[in-house]
This record gives structure tokens, C-alpha cells and sequence, in this order.
């Protein structure tokens, strides 16, 4: 299949709702057609109407289980042959959270199903077309929780840990090329994850809660900025510096070939 490419398509997972609706929105506001896809088919719907006709683009609906294999490998040949394809949006996300002991090994699987396992084939779906054209930006939304364990996220933190190492590493793959991977860390933002979570939203702290809008204009600054991680709500932009630094001296630390000193026995 393939497109005349004289116009530009975002790719949005996760699009029925929270960030990635606004992520359609704002993608539209710059001038890209919109491919959707989630589940909820009435919401992609209502939303391509809304935008198509807010922005003057074209949006298509495509409801899929990224889950599911045959649905994931619908959107893999979309990845892998739309010519005018320009940017994918890795946003579909589930949290379950809770102690280990007390959620059920699906809960552990379903997350790492689709927050590890579809992203990385979504992914690898369109590198090899993006790499061809040196062209293409992929947006991996991950989140604070990559960089920090709490007892109840144990397996989301270990998903966005995942989300984070990956894009970090395909930076390195794709430095020199067209191709350009933005990573980005939000913190709590006001969605439907956290009901689905098992963390009710109105038990967060309220000063803590950004909006949809604000953190997807947060991250699309950052894009603009040429920024390859973004911390949508981090207004000191050393600490990040500083962490790279830490990170840095850690790994060139074990590059040693003996045991640390403290390790000697006898
Ligand atoms: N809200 C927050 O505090 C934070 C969120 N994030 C991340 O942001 C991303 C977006 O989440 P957010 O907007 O908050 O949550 P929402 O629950 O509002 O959105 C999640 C989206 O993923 C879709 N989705 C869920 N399961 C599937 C599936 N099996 N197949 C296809 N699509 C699916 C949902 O659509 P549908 O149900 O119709 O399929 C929905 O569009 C996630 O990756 C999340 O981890 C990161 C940090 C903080
Ligand atoms: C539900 C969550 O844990 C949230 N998505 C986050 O990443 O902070």
C-alpha cells in the first residue's frame, strides 16, 4: 500500500483518550492527517470528526486490541508501507497497581504486553521505513515511574524503565540520521489510567496533577526545542544533566574486570 506523500500522517496509539486525544489535537493544529487507534471505536470516531473538522485534516479511525496479535500486525503493516507516514505517537499505556502479592499475574502481563511488547513492535514496524526515507519522529511516552520504584509499581515502573532504555538506546542506533526518538516522562496527569489503576484519581494530590493539555504542549515544546527526553514537569533542567552524569561515571565504573575492593574474600 502506498500513499502519495505530499502530505504528512501521525500515527497516534492510545488516541480514545487523556494524552493521546490531545496528542491528535495538537498534531492536527500543526497540519498532520491523523491515524488513530485504540479500542474504543465511538471515541475515535467522535474525536476524528472533532479535529477533521477543527483543523481541516484528514483522520482515520482504526480500532484495534494492541494485545492482540492480528490487531498489532494491522498496524504494523500501517507503520511499514504508508509512504507519507512522519511520526508514530507510542502512547497506549494500561497501569495496574498494587502490591505484587496482591494483583494476579494477568495484571502483571497485560501491562507488559502492551506498555513493553507493543510499543517495540510498533517500533520496529517503522524504523526500517523511516531509516529508507531519513525521515520520522517517534514519540515514546514513558513516565517518571521509569526512573523511580514505589511498592505498588513494581511492574508499571518496570514497563517505563523498559520504554526508557529502549528510546535511549535507539537515540544512540539513529544519531546522524533523519530519524529523531523523543522520549518523554510525564508525571501525574489527570486521566482514566488511574481509575483503570486501582489508584482512584481523587486520591492524588491535586498540586501534583497536571493537565492533559499542559503536559502535551509540555512535551511538543520540548520537541520543537529539539529535546531527545523531555520531563514535562521538571523546570530544573540540570538535574537531568546531573543524573546522565551520575549514570555516566556508574557504568564507566564497572568497566573494571575485577571485584570491588569490599568484595574480597580472605
Ligand atoms: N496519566 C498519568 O499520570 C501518566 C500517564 N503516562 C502514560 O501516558 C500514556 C497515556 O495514558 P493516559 O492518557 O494517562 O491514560 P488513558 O487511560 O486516558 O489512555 C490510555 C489509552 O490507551 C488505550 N489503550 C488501553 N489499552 C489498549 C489496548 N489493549 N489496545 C489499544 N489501546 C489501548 C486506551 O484506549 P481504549 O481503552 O479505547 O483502547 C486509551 O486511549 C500511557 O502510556 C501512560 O502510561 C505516563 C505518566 C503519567
Ligand atoms: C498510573 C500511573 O502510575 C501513572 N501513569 C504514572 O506513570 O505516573
Amino acid at each position: 500500500m502506498t500513499h502519495p506523500s505530499s502530505r504528512k500522517v501521525a500515527l497516534v496509539t492510545g488516541a480514545s483518550s487523556g494524552i493521546g486525544a490531545v496528542y491528535a489535537d495538537r498534531l492536527a493544529a500543526r497540519g498532520y492527517d491523523l491515524i488513530l487507534v485504540a479500542r474504543r471505536a465511538d471515541r475515535l470516531e467522535a474525536l476524528c470528526a472533532q479535529v477533521s473538522k477543527a483543523h481541516g485534516i484528514q483522520a482515520e479511525p482504526v480500532t484495534a486490541d494492541l494485545t492482540q496479535d492480528e490487531d498489532l500486525a494491522r498496524i504494523e503493516t500501517i507503520l511499514s508501507t504508508r509512504a507519507d507516514l512522519r511520526v508514530l505517537v507510542n502512547n497506549a499505556g494500561i497501569a495496574r497497581l498494587g502490591p505484587v502479592a496482591q494483583r494476579s499475574a494477568g495484571d502483571a502481563l497485560s501491562q507488559i504486553t502492551l506498555n513493553v511488547t507493543a510499543l517495540t513492535r510498533l517500533t520496529q514496524a517503522v524504523v526500517p521505513a523511516f531509516i529508507a526515507r531519513n525521515d520520522g519522529v517517534i514519540i515514546n511516552i514513558a513516565s517518571v515511574l521509569g526512573i523511580h520504584a514505589l511498592p505498588i509499581s513494581a511492574v508499571y515502573s518496570g514497563t517505563k524503565a523498559f520504554v526508557m532504555q529502549y528510546s535511549r538506546g535507539l537515540q544512540e542506533e539513529l544519531a546522524g540520521t533523519g530519524v529523531k526518538v523523543q522520549l518523554v516522562l510525564p508525571a501525574s496527569t489527570a486521566t482514566e489510567i488511574w481509575d483503570l489503576s486501582g489508584v482512584p484519581l481523587a486520591a492524588l494530590n491535586k498540586d501534583a496533577l497536571m493537565t492533559t493539555e499542559h503536559m502535551v504542549d509540555a512535551a511538543l515544546a520540548g520537541w520543537d526545542q529539539g529535546e531527545a527526553v523531555t520531563w514535562p514537569s521538571v523546570a530544573d533542567a540540570t538535574l537531568w544533566e546531573k543524573y546522565e552524569a551520575a549514570r555516566s561515571a556508574l557504568f564507566a565504573a564497572t568497566q573494571v574486570g575485577t571485584p570491588a575492593p569490599r568484595y574480597w574474600v580472605g
